[in-house]
């Protein structure tokens, strides 16, 4: 039996910025394969490298070494298979939530019909339907990264790739935007590599949760959460949740010290 070509494949990826004359290993030797429809969240401290991670995944930065591949090609720049989504909603302010999403199917040159059904169903599908005619400056910030969340979707990505999306947002809109990213994610079941900071998050979405650390940053850990879908409020209690975020918060918060280098 032939083996499977992941999804998204980190092969052996280094990444270095230069810092003051010498080169600073924001991610050093990185291997990851991501199978098709898998949700893996990425965990870590801070300035562990996971946005760089991010951004080489998306086409937006350059490896020093090492490659990511996507579906078995090497990725050498941005592609609408990837839709990216950030903390920062980043929507057009002058646009309404619908030209907001129709836009990439604009660049992809769908005509205006289809353009309007397919946003129409993806803001329908992330709850905004009563304000597919407002302009961003009058949503809140979850509905705005619902808006964002609706663009990305519409463009009919094969890989979502979140960082930390839902950083900005309290608590409560929070909790529920990742129910509806979980409901979306069970229907069209793309692969989502998704970034955050927070362990409950982490553990609550994946089907993995990559542990990294830093200087240099690396994959420290992963951990499979056996947990079934659709996940619920009730598991967030169940004590096998709590011991999968104590196995995850402790692998964040007690990793050994950072690599002492002896050589160059
Ligand atoms: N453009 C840049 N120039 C110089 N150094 C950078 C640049 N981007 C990132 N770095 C450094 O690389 C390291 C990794 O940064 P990165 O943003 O990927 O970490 P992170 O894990 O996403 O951090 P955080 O959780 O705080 O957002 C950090 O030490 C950061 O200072």
């Amino acid at each position: 039996m032939s083996p499977v070509t992941p999804k998204i494949e980190f092969r052996d990826v280094s990444h270095g910025f230069d810092l003051g004359g010498e080169t600073f290993a924001a991610l050093d030797h990185v291997s990851l394969d991501i199978a098709d429809g898998e949700f893996v969240t990425v965990v870590g401290p801070s300035g562990c490298g996971k946005s760089t991670l991010m951004n080489i995944a998306a086409g937006l930065l350059e490896p020093r070494d090492g490659q990511v591949l996507v579906d078995g090609r090497a990725v050498h720049g941005p592609s609408p298979q990837r839709g990216v989504i950030f903390q920062q909603y980043a929507l057009f302010p002058w646009m309404t939530v619908r030209k907001n999403v129709e836009f990439g199917l604009k660049i992809a040159g769908v005509g205006a019909e289809e353009r309007r059904r397919t946003a129409e169903r993806f803001i329908d599908m992330v709850g905004l339907s009563d304000f597919a005619d407002a302009l961003p400056k009058t949503l809140s910030g979850g509905m705005k990264q619902r808006c964002a969340i609706a663009r990305a979707y519409a463009v009919d990505p094969t890989i979502l790739l979140m960082d930390e999306p839902f950083g900005a947002l309290d608590a409560l809109t929070r909790v529920q935007l990742q129910d509806r990213l979980l409901d979306t994610w069970s229907r069209e079941r793309r692969t989502v590599l998704f970034i955050t900071h927070d362990v409950d998050e982490a553990v609550y979405l994946a089907n993995r949760v990559i542990v990294m650390a830093a200087r240099p940053g690396r994959v420290h850990r992963v951990i499979d959460v056996d947990l079934p879908y659709p996940r619920t409020e009730d598991m967030r209690l169940s004590p096998e949740f709590a011991e999968l975020r104590r196995e995850v918060w402790h692998s964040v918060y007690h990793q050994p010290s950072p690599i002492e280098r002896t050589s160059p």
